[in-house]
């Protein structure tokens, strides 16, 4: 029997999954995988999630490895590393393919079909492709951009409920926020952001999704405007595309958008106004880029 292992490699996570005929048969994971911020630990989970997989499926061949790196496109000299994975599984397959953990996405999100594809997670990045030509806005890392990401959601509440302090406003944000970051005033709260890492951080944004499902104005307000940032992240990508024939096939990935309500609905109002067309689809499909991979 033979099976092919889909890999999504996140800033969060590593999730391997192995399919035969379509059907999932296996699965592993592991910690973050973001080559760009620590190569040596995303390969050493890379080794382990596909050395688990294989001992499960050990009397089976494996046909191809399709690995999605988040981090591929900005790491510098990302090539030993993925050769290092190459050569370890070498006598598994020869056939072991990386890509950037968005076009695995794109593949996953439109089953190989053309589009576009928004992943928001703890980064962001906003994908096209139309006739096999591929673009890409944002994506540019959390000191620079992630717009509409859970890191980029966490900053704008510290940075809204701090700023209200200045003016000697009150912020209705402030009991979640001393809470999640173990502090107990504002100003102590900036000394443990500065002391946490971005997917800590971002993991805030969860918190905050929840004071807004308790119809906190405030909460409300911040995921409304990362989302609209992101919508005209997704409309000026389009944009950039000849407008004759392209496939209007949108998928929302990645936690935030597949997980929160109101941002889905914020971009898919604000995209349907620019393109009534447009089909949006929601897509929490991963990993399925192995079986539609040609
Ligand atoms: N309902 C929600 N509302 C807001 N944020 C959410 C929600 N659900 C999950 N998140 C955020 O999503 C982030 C994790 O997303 P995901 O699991 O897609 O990340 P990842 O794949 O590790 O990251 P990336 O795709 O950026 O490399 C966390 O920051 C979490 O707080």
């Amino acid at each position: 029997m033979s099976y092919v292992i889909g890999i999504d490699s996140g800033g969060t996570h590593i999730t391997a999954t192995a399919y035969k005929d379509n059907i999932e048969i296996a699965t592993a994971t592991a910690g973050p995988g973001n080559i760009f911020l620590d190569p040596q630990q995303t390969i050493k989970n890379l080794i382990k999630v596909i050395t688990e997989i294989s001992e499960k499926l050990s009397s089976n061949t494996c046909t191809l490895i399709l690995i999605g790196i988040a981090g591929l496109e900005s790491a510098d000299n990302p090539q030993p590393y993925l050769d290092k994975v190459k050569d370890y599984f070498k006598s598994l397959t020869e056939n072991i393919i990386f890509t950037s953990d968005a076009k695995l996405a794109l593949i996953n999100g439109l089953e190989g079909k053309d589009g576009f594809l928004a992943i928001a997670g703890t980064g962001s990045i906003v994908y096209g492709r139309q006739k096999n030509k591929y673009l890409r806005a944002g994506g540019w890392g959390y000191l620079l951009d992630d717009i509409g990401s859970g890191y980029r959601i966490s900053q704008e509440a510290v940075a809204t409920a701090l700023e209200k302090m200045d003016r000697g406003e009150n912020s209705s944000l402030i009991p979640a926020i001393l809470e999640y970051f173990k502090a107990d005033n504002l100003k102590n709260v900036v000394s443990q952001y500065y002391k946490l890492n971005r997917t800590e951080i971002a993991a805030f944004s969860l918190k905050l999704a929840q004071e807004a499902d308790r119809q906190n104005d405030e909460a409300i307000m911040i995921l409304q405007h990362q989302a609209d940032l992101l919508a005209d992240e997704i409309i000026h990508l389009i944009k950039r595309y000849s407008q004759e024939s392209i496939s209007l096939n949108l998928a929302l990935s990645g936690s935030v958008l597949v997980n929160n309500l109101i941002i889905q609905k914020e971009i898919s109002s604000k995209v349907k106004h620019a393109y009534p067309t447009i089909k949006i689809m929601v897509s929490d499909r991963s990993n399925t880029a192995a079986v539609n991979y040609i």
